[in-house]
């Protein structure tokens, strides 16, 4: 490990870091108490229904929204956790090179996932590498090391092409000072002229023509092939070499100590990694795939440092490695530092971020009210690991027995030497992990599709602690799904992940809350829990519309004084909800769909994921890990950047969505009628309330069932199974004796 030599006086050092409660931490306290009490108020006018209900339905009645109340009442208890301690924070790289020689900088690798050529086209994972790359950072530091689940030799030749171009467009980042390094996000944002910019976009457009045909056609042409290197690299793709069954593929692409840029300077070392394939091992997915390249990083170069990048989360500032340094050089929190999380956040979300691809809560506001505990979740992107923390407890190692994968151990060797080449293809092999303790206890955490929640909740059930830094300009930048059958599927996987936690030993209410303590266990449930938001989505999706058009009241009367209780639960909820949303810097239309997206996700991807889970853990099928797709259709782009939602195929996922929507019609309907029929509904008025609130989330649903006509609507079959179960339920509760 590189050893950090501070100057002398850095006793009296400038600050690199500060920190601070957030202001809203007061009233988030002070509304707890008063929220809590609520909660107890109401569960006590629930057990007072209970006991004077008479009839089986209506106890069966009370009993189900006593059940919707107790989740919901869990899941209030768990996001307090994020709200008591709010924390924010402030960096001063200036002061680094006060405290810090440049030359003293600790090593950085850098892991980029990818696993599909025509999922995550190569250009994209080529441009998250050069941003990459490109760090303000001292190049012979950083190592980038690409792994391709792919194995696609279609990868390989789009980074034996970013080699090249790399020498070019690091120089030309550095000289210019450009903050955008990210080729294409650079063209993109036209702004300035810098010199020399023309002829190097067109030399960066002709890579990307080239890649892109190389891509379209399936093979390279032998053209394209310039020298001996590159021909042998691309005879390991022989007959035999399918995506599932190969050898290890690992080539150096650049070298620091041999290759130079166009100035002379030392490039960066890049590395393609495609570890060994085979049917008969398990490969664990990305955890997997991260696994093989701490070793491999580790024979050639044992950065103490690693960040791990999926492949299209590009670089939006070149100096996020300083911002970084400024929490890792600090001798008092260094001791249990594991890791450094930057928020994942997105480019092309549309204006009102009508899928809630943000994530706001998930990527911003949680992990900065974890931040005050003992520190956020790892999410996958964007965050910097110090590499011991992948073996074993702060102060309980649990080392590897190949000395050369210790995170102490100092490469000497050359990269490109034989010795180094043979150890890197053996820790690559698909057989090297059988009976070790990668996965369980070192290195990235197995047995959950959600490897980065499960492996930061390792880390810190063993002690150690991360940070959060949420920069003004964003660190990252990555894709989202663009269609909701993509988003909704991505939220599927998650919740199948975060149910093998719930169901692990690694329980973060029982587990967790031993070794974190009670309010990161609550904070880690919150997540792990996800699914069970299903439970009172959809009672209170169904029950209160199907008692309204039987004209049965379940809620209290407005004249009541307990209907004020439901008021303030509500609203009160909702309005802090929409508050701490808004203080992230969210607009109040992002918010409002943001909670439509709940609402479907409780519908559709987070019962799907708990039904996928159960069949699973039946051992009947499972689809592993589906990764979501970065290609955008045209004309589906056009409609997501007008606000529109995109169905399309005709998912089971959609049929909850749009049988909730023609329940809630009928409802309002029927009450609406009902009232203007001079009919008493003081007692109906909470769920006539409930059912326009149904319809107003459903508008995108209905205008995508009935007037769209264009690819994105809703598929015939869903229109057709979900209007006739919808309606045999509204008939089903007309049907029910409600006296
Ligand atoms: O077998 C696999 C499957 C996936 N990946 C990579 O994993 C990353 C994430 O996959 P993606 O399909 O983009 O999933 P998302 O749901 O968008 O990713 C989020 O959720 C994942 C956990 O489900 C985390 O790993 C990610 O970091 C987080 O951004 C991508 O770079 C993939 O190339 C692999 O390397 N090998
Ligand atoms: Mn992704």
């Amino acid at each position: 490990m590189s050893t950090l030599t501070p100057h002398p006086a850095t006793a009296a050092a400038p600050p690199l870091h500060t920190s601070h409660l957030l202001r809203r931490c007061t009233f988030n306290r002070a509304f707890a108490i008063i929220y809590a009490s609520a909660i107890v108020a109401l569960l006590y006018y629930h057990l007072l229904t209970l006991r004077h209900s008479t009839t089986f339905i209506s106890s069966a009645t009370a009993a189900t929204f006593l059940v919707a109340d107790l989740v919901l009442a869990f899941m209030w208890i768990t996001t307090t956790s994020f709200r008591l301690f709010p924390t924010g924070r402030k960096v001063f790289p200036e002061n680094l090179v006060k405290v810090l020689d440049k030359k003293d900088f600790p090593a950085l690798d850098i892991f980029i996932c990818t696993a599909d050529p025509y999922k995550e086209p190569p250009m994209n994972v080529v441009n998250t590498a050069l941003s990459l790359m490109a760090y303000d950072y001292p190049p012979e530091k950083i190592s980038v090391y690409v792994s391709d689940d792919g194995g696609s030799e279609l990868t390989l030749f789009a980074f034996f092409e970013a080699a090249k171009f790399a020498k070019i467009w690091l120089p030309f980042c550095r000289d210019n000072d450009i903050i955008d390094r990210c080729p294409e996000a650079f063209f993109r944002s036209n702004g300035i002229a810098f010199p020399d910019r023309t002829k190097i976009k067109a030399m960066y457009e002709k890579m990307k023509i080239k890649v892109e045909s190389v891509v379209d056609r399936g093979n390279i042409n032998s053209e394209y092939i310039t020298n001996e290197d590159e021909q042998k690299a691309f005879n390991k793709w022989n007959k035999g070499f399918t995506r599932h069954q190969h050898p290890a593929v690992i080539q150096v692409l650049l070298e620091s100590k041999q290759d130079n840029d166009i100035q002379g300077h030392p490039m960066p070392n890049l590395i393609y990694v495609s570890r060994e394939k085979n049917k008969a091992s398990p490969h664990n997915f990305k955890a997997g795939a991260l696994n093989t390249l701490l070793r491999v990083s580790a024979v050639l170069t044992n950065a103490p440092i690693v960040l791990t990048q999926d492949c299209d989360m590009y670089s939006n500032d070149p100096k996020t490695p300083q911002q970084m340094l400024c929490f890792y050089v600090d001798q008092s929190i260094r001791h249990n530092l594991g890791y450094i999380q930057f928020p994942q956040r997105f480019q092309g979300i549309n204006k009102a971020d009508i899928y809630g691809s943000e994530y706001k809560r998930l990527y911003v506001i949680n992990p900065g009210g974890m931040d005050g505990l003992k520190g956020p979740c790892y999410v996958g992107s964007g965050c910097f690991f110090v590499r011991r923390v992948f073996f074993g407890g702060p102060s309980l190692p649990e080392l590897p027995k190949l000395h050369e994968l210790r995170p102490d151990y100092i490469v000497k060797k050359p990269i490109k030497s034989q010795e180094v080449f043979d150890l890197a293809h053996e820790v690559a092999g698909s057989n090297y992990e059988s009976n070790s303790t990668w996965g369980s206890k070192m290195g990235f955490r197995y047995g959950s599709l959600s490897e980065d929640f499960f492996t930061g909740l390792h880390q810190h059930c063993r002690g150690w602690k991360s940070l959060f830094f949420h920069p003004k300009r964003p660190a990252f930048l990555g894709d989202l799904p663009i269609s909701l059958y993509d988003a909704l599927n991505q939220n599927r996987r998650w919740c199948i992940g975060l149910l093998e936690v719930v169901f692990s030993k690694y329980n973060p209410l029982t587990f967790g809350s031993r070794f974190m303590g009670p309010l990161m266990g609550l904070a880690y449930a919150h997540n792990a829990f996800w699914p069970i938001w299903s439970i009172p989505i959809y009672i209170y999706s169904f029950l209160p519309q199907l008692a309204l058009i039987n004209r049965v009241p379940v809620f209290p009367k407005v004249t009541d004084y307990w209907f004020l209780l439901y008021v303030f639960l509500f609203f009160g909820a909702y309005i802090q909800d929409c508050l701490d949303f808004m203080l992230a810097q969210g607009t109040f239309q992002q918010w409002w769909n943001d909670q439509r997206m709940f609402l479907i996700r409780g519908l559709s991807s987070y019962i799907f994921g708990f039904i996928e889970f159960s069949i699973k853990h039946l051992g009947i099928a499972s689809k592993g890990f589906h990764v979501t797709s970065k290609v955008v259709d045209n004309d589906q782009s056009k409609r997501y950047d007008n606000g529109v939602f995109e169905f399309g195929v005709p998912s089971p996922m959609f049929v909850p969505l749009a049988t909730v929507a023609i329940v809630n019609l009928v409802a309002f309907v029927i009450g609406i009628l009902q009232t203007l029929m001079g009919g008493n509904v003081n007692g109906l008025l909470g769920q006539m309330f409930l059912s326009c609130f149904g319809l107003v989330n459903s508008w995108p649903i209905y205008e995508a069932m009935v007037w769209r006509t264009d690819k994105g609507k809703m598929p015939r079959v869903i229109n057709v199974t979900s209007t006739s179960l919808g309606l045999i339920l509204c008939m089903l509760a007309m049907l029910v004796p409600n006296a």
